[in-house]
């Protein structure tokens, strides 16, 4: 598919978030049905239509999406935030880029736990990781992450509103640094798990080479975001 006109891209952002949310309504079913064989015989045929049917015409693997803007870095299908993503929890992120601070909140749902009942500590990884590089990228020292470490202070679990907040600290030329906290909504003194990383700007030359293969200008990684 070409470039969208902003009302095209408007229109198909509304359809992707509508087949994103029946998605991740149908993982969840997937992960906790406990229905007969026959019925899981039956869905895996279904299941296998409706790819028939999105297959019809795909991107590449490097190819962004019609419906994200490159420039800002925004991503309909990431799997942290993404409406369109059926893996994503989503987390829906707020941000304030003036205090060069964000702040996410997101209830983690079945497909994602670790030990019973918990979120799998990668995906709490993921949660700290994005707000931390987003701070940064929303205070325009976009880049990626060089360093990241999760402490782990208590069990997190599913199915509890979290609020996950990113904070840069410091920009010294193309680094960065940012720390995050994850916390229970209805506990937001108890540190549950916390973050630090160092975020690193692409040199300009070399986020065309890393990128080039989108065929698209991707200015978000680089520190002129
Ligand atoms: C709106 C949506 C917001 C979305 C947010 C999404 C968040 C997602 C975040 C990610 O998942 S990013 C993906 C995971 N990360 C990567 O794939 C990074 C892979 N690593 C690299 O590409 C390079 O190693 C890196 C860009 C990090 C650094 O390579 P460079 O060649 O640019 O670094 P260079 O060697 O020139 O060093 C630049 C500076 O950073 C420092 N540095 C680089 N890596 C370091 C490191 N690992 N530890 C400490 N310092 C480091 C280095 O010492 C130097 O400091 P000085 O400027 O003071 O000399």
């Amino acid at each position: 598919m070409g470039e969208l006109t902003p009302g095209e891209r408007e229109v198909r952002r509304g359809a992707v978030g509508e087949l994103g949310e029946a998605l991740r309504d149908l993982v969840d079913a997937a992960v906790r049905t406990e229905v007969p064989l026959d019925r899981l015989t039956e869905a895996t045929g279904a299941a296998r239509e409706l790819t028939a049917l999105l297959s019809a015409d795909l991107r590449e693997v490097h190819e962004i999406a019609s419906v994200d803007d490159p420039e800002t870095g925004e991503r309909w299908y990431s799997p942290v935030y993404g409406p369109g993503s059926p893996v994503a929890p989503p987390m829906v992120v707020e941000d304030f880029p003036d205090e060069g601070r964000c702040v996410g909140r997101v209830t983690v749902p079945k497909k994602l736990e670790g030990p019973p009942g918990l979120v799998h500590g990668g995906v709490v990884a993921t949660l700290l990781d994005h707000v931390l590089a987003r701070s940064a990228r929303g205070a325009g020292h976009g880049g990626l992450t060089a360093t990241l470490t999760v402490t782990y202070r208590r069990p997190v679990h599913l199915g509890v509103p979290l609020v996950v907040i990113g904070q840069l600290v410091s920009v010294e030329g193309r680094r960065a640094t940012a720390t995050a906290r994850l916390v229970a909504a209805d506990d937001p003194d108890t540190t549950l798990a916390e973050g630090e990383a160092l975020l690193v700007a692409l040199r300009a030359e070399r986020a065309s080479e890393v990128f080039a293969r989108t065929g698209r200008d991707v200015g978000a990684w680089t520190s002129r975001s």
